[in-house]
């Protein structure tokens, strides 16, 4: 339910390492509001208390991410901080001991700011061999504990805010998409891409090699996942749909489960997509995946743009389409959220996790991320924030269609709620709050919101047994 700089803070203590967003970040107009990471949420030096909180609610399952800095402080260059190590072996040993299982996402954005300097990121590919160096390091210390692991978190956003808009570092893009130092939108995104899946493959290899007999765990990767409708009920906006689908989480998960690009990829982006040499698709094909992570929160329109002109879309645009919140009748998808990116349309879920079913041939799913944010800005205080009927409107509506889907078949074995806590929102700063607990940001105090005492009534059960209490006396 959190990530690294989004709530550990602490990030000139313990030995760590500078990483790409703490440097990013530090530039004058990266965030919306000027924040940064440093302190966060300082979980760091908070994480007994935040267990506790998680402890209360009654999860079984918390998904975090290390921070690479504070274990490999300058990427593979240098020494292992058993700084670093032992704040992780704290944190999974706490959660343990409150029979919350941690399920760990190698890398969340973040990576060493050295490897940016030196090779530009994922655009190199020293970054495989890096990235397999880092994995191996968390399978040998944490391995013994920690049985669910995702290597990428949404590479196939990251790719897109990294190298095609420059939205993150390193802020690579180039015209239509923007005005970046560094960059070409129309190749970069894709070699990254492609370095992400080897790197992934990577970790997964010698994850299968070296530990997974021994330590019994089971490897996944986190794919961003919305979910489109036709703009118009036109041949060539279902055709739009289906192209914006294959170019999301299909561009990682169709080469690492199912050997290849889609094929849509391959005929729109002809050259510019990398090929996989015969010996990288033996090793995918001998990598393959315990499950899928999925991350969604909505659902938009989408129309073509072979036929028809548009403006460049800075997330979808590549296959030649373009998204939008409102149909051609001018009504908004769903209800507004307090993201300008996303619409509350809770049967979005089902459709993703029925498709998601379906092309990878009932490959077990995790829900790992979903949730609700509340616009905010500094003069706001915790009372405007604690009634939040709005998130759990959106996350009881989600799970009734994630229940829907596990009726019709889909072997869905999980759910994080994003996020536990109130947390640095990336180029949003702290203006977006995703939390079932209020962080005040000056004091760092945390205040449950309306949603964690429902979460908390949900997770034991008594709403359920109410629901379906209900539903059999009307069948009666
Ligand atoms: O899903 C997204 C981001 C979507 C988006 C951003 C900017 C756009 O312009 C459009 C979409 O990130 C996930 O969702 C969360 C809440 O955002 C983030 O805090 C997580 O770190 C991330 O895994």
């Amino acid at each position: 339910m959190a990530e690294i700089i989004a709530i550990e803070g602490a990030y000139l203590e313990g030995n760590r390492g500078l990483s790409n967003w703490d440097v990013f970040a530090h530039k004058p107009g990266t965030t919306e509001d000027g924040s940064n990471g440093d302190t966060a949420d300082d979980h760091y030096h908070r994480y007994m208390e935040d267990i506790e909180l998680m402890h209360s609610l009654g999860v079984n399952s918390y998904r975090f991410s290390i921070a690479w800095t504070r274990i490999l402080p300058r990427g593979r260059f240098g020494h292992i901080n058993p700084e670093g190590i032992a704040f992780y072996n704290a944190l999974i040993d706490a959660l343990i001991e409150k029979g919350i299982q941690p399920f760990v996402t190698i890398s969340h954005y973040d990576n060493p700011h050295e490897l940016d300097k030196i090779y530009g990121g994922w655009l190199s590919p020293g970054i495989q061999k890096d990235f397999g160096y880092f994995a191996e390091v968390c399978f040998k210390v944490f391995g013994d504990r920690v049985k669910f692991w995702t290597t990428l978190n949404e590479p196939n956003l990251l790719t897109k805010f990294s190298y095609m808009d420059g939205w993150y570092p390193p802020a690579h893009c180039s015209q239509p998409f923007g005005n970046c130092a560094f960059g070409n939108s129309s190749v970069e995104p894709y070699i990254a891409g492609h370095n992400m899946i080897l790197s992934h493959a990577n970790a997964v290899s010698i994850y299968r090699n070296k530990f997974q007999g021994k330590q019994g765990g089971h490897i996944g990767i986190t794919v961003s996942s919305r979910w489109y409708e036709p703009f118009q009920n036109t041949t060539a906006d279902i055709l739009a749909v289906e192209r914006a689908l294959s170019f999301g989480g299909p561009w990682f998960l169709d080469p690492i489960i199912l050997g290849d690009y889609p094929s849509e990829m391959r005929r729109i982006l002809g050259p510019s997509l990398p090929e996989f040499t015969l010996k990288q698709k033996k090793k995918l094909q001998a990598t393959k995946l315990d499950f899928i992570g999925l991350n969604h929160y909505t659902t938009l329109y989408m129309k073509d743009c072979i036929f028809s002109p548009c403006e460049v879309d800075p997330i979808d645009g590549d296959a030649r389409v373009v998204s939008s919140a409102t149909g051609h009748d001018g009504v908004l998808i769903g209800e507004a959220t307090g993201s300008p990116h996303f619409y509350s349309v809770p049967y979005g879920m089902e459709q993703v996790v029925m498709y998601y079913k379906q092309r990878y041939n009932y490959t077990p799913i995790y829900i790992t991320e979903n949730g609700y944010a509340q616009a905010s800005n500094s003069s706001m205080s915790a009372e405007d924030f604690t009634n939040d009927t709005q998130r759990v409107d959106y996350i009881c509506g989600y799970l009734s269609f994630l229940a829907s889907a596990i009726r019709k078949g889909a072997d869905v074995r999980g759910y994080f709620v994003w996020s536990l806590l109130d947390n640095f929102e990336w180029t949003s700063g702290y203006t977006q709050r995703f939390g079932l607990y209020h962080v005040d940001f000056k004091t760092l105090k945390r205040t449950p919101k309306m949603s964690a005492k429902w979460y908390r009534k949900f997770l034991k059960g008594s709403i359920l047994r109410t629901r379906l209490r209900n539903q059999n006396s009307q069948l009666q």
